[in-house]
């Protein structure tokens, strides 16, 4: 699988999401710097990485949404390729408009840094293939600007095509609204699109993938995604 990492001046954790595709995935992954025009020829999977891209200015994601290589990532994702946006890449989707609906300042109006629990919603994309649907995760956030929302008719089409991914949830599964890390409608982590070949999450993933550094829940998205490509 060859994995385009798309880094954007403020981008910090491409180093992390290139050592859980290379890792876990066995993918073969290229940086490519926000002012290209074009992805590397046979890109499988375009992955926007966490940070700070441009300081957050404006609003989080907004002025990256609008880099020189988001054009190939839009025309990328058209043809049905694989793109997926982790945090500040979720921001960058949304702002973007390859995904509905929008991040906005956590409800307590804090940073939340800590690990949350995430109940996976499908586990019938080439996401989250190698979870099963219902199973409970943890995983850690770090994020001021998690707080997804949109207008109530874009969050019921969401809702009724399956296009939530992952849920902020308690150890037994059940919805996490009013205690989740951000305040997120419907306890919402994470969205597909339409085709569901193009994943936003706000938790961390490529962070919980080494037993000897902790938990190692994050895997399973990096074993999906490997799977999924083998499949095809
Ligand atoms: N870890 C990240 O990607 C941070 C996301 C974003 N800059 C925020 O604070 O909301």
């Amino acid at each position: 699988m060859k994995s385009a990492l798309v880094v954007f001046p403020g981008t910090n954790r491409e180093r992390d999401a290139e050592r859980a595709l290379t890792l876990v995935a066995g993918a073969k992954v290229t940086k490519v710097w926000h002012s290209e025009t074009e992805l590397p020829s046979q890109t499988d999977l375009v992955v926007l990485a966490g940070g700070f891209s441009y300081g957050d200015y404006l609003r989080c994601g907004a002025i990256a949404a609008r880099a020189n290589v988001m054009a190939a990532v839009q025309a990328h994702a058209k043809r049905g390729g694989l793109v997926l946006g982790i945090c500040n890449g979720f921001q960058i989707l949304c702002e973007a408009g390859m995904l509905p609906g929008v991040l906005v300042r956590n409800a307590k109006l804090r940073f939340v840094c800590r690990e949350v629990r995430l109940r996976v919603e499908r586990a019938d994309t080439p996401f989250t293939r190698a979870y099963r649907k219902g199973e409970v995760l943890r995983i850690p956030v770090a994020h001021g600007e998690g707080n997804y929302t949109a207008d109530e008719e874009t969050i019921r089409e969401i809702e009724s095509e399956g296009r939530v991914a992952f849920r902020y949830a308690r150890p037994d599964g059940e919805i996490d609204e009013t205690d989740g890390p951000n305040g997120a409608i419907n306890g919402i982590a994470g969205i597909y699109s339409e085709t569901h070949n193009v994943l936003g999450m706000m938790p961390h993933p490529e962070n919980y993938i080494e037993p000897a550094i902790g938990p190692t829940d994050g895997r399973g998205l990096f074993e999906s995604l490997s799977s999924a490509f083998k499949a095809a």
